[in-house]
């Protein structure tokens, strides 16, 4: 074991901002234009309260919870990034295998480096495949279909990128992705203009389809069989059409504060989604995690399950795979504590009793 291993999430930030190049981190790191929503999926989370019960026998603590029938050690689960080989040379499938060595879920992201069958074959463990819908529908199509094959078990349909986010510093470092391997034989993805702005956001203006709308999740349906889940909804009218659409799962998500600004903190939305989905699919929550007690906090306000999408990329930037799972054992350690001092010792018992929120407080002083 290395000497002076970072002992949580933001040491592996600052370790990922001195290892990579200003403009990985900064494509990494920011988020769209005042970063006002990237602050608050951080800060939302400080406002809430824990509410530890006492004097419970915490001797044994599990963790674990299931996911479309899939149990998963924790409720932790890798959100789908883009470009992991801006990070580490072996990419996503760093990733993949830190993720399955955690027993974690790790979901795949539509512009990976790496080939899905490459990530695929590197280690077995359950993955989900992320989807974004381009004007050549036959690209998504067959991307969705390799997936698939490949033993991917859900889609994730990200709903919130009709078209990218405008994030100020990757323009001003007129950001250059890593090509997609899997795009390979489907479409050209040359960009010989390095003079203007984010080249990724001249790809994902010429590539993305901004008239994706809720008749397509029909569409969608009638390419796969893999359950579908909707990524980046935030509101409880969304939350309900995603239902009456008869997806899988909801998952409440501001992409990381990479897409709309001012749009909510996703914690502080939680609630309203859980509540208009009303049980009748899971509801995940990303954005903003960054401690073991986030974790319990999303719980507790009737998520299912977290992604997290930043910790595990700085960690593959730190340190590689190690680094990688590191995060993910980082994470579940602080929740195993976080369960432990609040006297649940299974995710079942942690309920909405357990945290007091802002708008608590403000009923409570009424
Ligand atoms: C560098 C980076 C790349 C991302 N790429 C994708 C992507 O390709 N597809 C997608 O649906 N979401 C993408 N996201 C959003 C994540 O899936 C997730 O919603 C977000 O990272 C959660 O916030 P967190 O980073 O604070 O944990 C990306 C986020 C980051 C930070």
């Amino acid at each position: 074991m290395e000497d002076n291993l970072p002992v949580n999430v933001r040491e592996y930030q600052e370790l990922a901002k001195k290892a990579l190049p200003k403009m990985a981190y900064d494509y990494i790191n920011g988020g769209a234009e005042d970063e006002h929503t990237l602050r608050e999926n951080i800060a939302a989370y400080t406002r809430i309260i824990l509410r530890p019960r006492v004097l419970v026998d915490v001797s044994k603590i599990d963790m674990s919870t299931t996911l479309l029938g899939y149990t998963m050690r924790s409720p932790i689960i890798v959100a789908p990034t883009g470009g992991h080989k801006l990070a580490h040379p072996e990419g996503e499938k760093a990733t993949a295998r830190a993720a399955a060595s955690c027993n974690a879920i790790m979901v795949l992201s539509f512009s990976s480096s790496c080939k899905i069958e490459d990530v695929a074959s590197s280690c077995n463990a359950i993955r989900f495949y992320q989807l974004y819908v381009y004007k050549n529908r036959n690209v998504s199509a067959t991307l969705v279909r390799r997936a698939e094959s490949c033993g991917f078990k859900a889609l994730l349909l990200t709903v919130d990128t009709p078209m990218l986010g405008r994030r100020e510093a990757d323009i001003r470092n007129k950001m250059v992705f890593p090509r997609s391997g899997n795009l390979e034989g489907l479409m050209t993805t040359d960009d010989h203009d390095t003079t203007n702005g984010s080249q990724l956001e001249r790809f994902a203006r010429a590539t993305l389809d901004p008239s994706l709308s809720w008749k397509d999740i029909e569409w969608l349906k009638s390419i796969t069989s893999m359950p579908i889940f909707l990524k980046g909804i935030v509101t409880a009218e969304d939350a309900r059409r995603a239902v009456e659409a008869g997806v899988a799962g909801v998952i409440v998500s501001n992409h990381g504060a990479r897409q709309l600004d001012y749009a909510p903190a996703t914690i502080a939305a939680l609630e309203e989604v859980v509540r208009a989905v009303a049980g009748a699919v899971p509801v995940l929550v990303d954005g903003g995690i960054r401690r073991g007690t986030d974790v319990f906090k999303a719980l507790a306000l009737g998520a299912r399950a977290v992604m997290v999408g930043r910790p595990v990329f700085f960690g593959l930037a730190a340190r590689g795979e190690a680094g990688a799972r590191h995060v993910i054992e980082m994470l579940n350690g602080e929740l195993e504590v976080a369960m432990a001092l609040c006297g649940c010792r299974s995710v079942g018992e942690i309920t909405r009793s357990h945290v007091m929120t802002e708008g608590d407080r403000i009923r409570s002083l009424l």
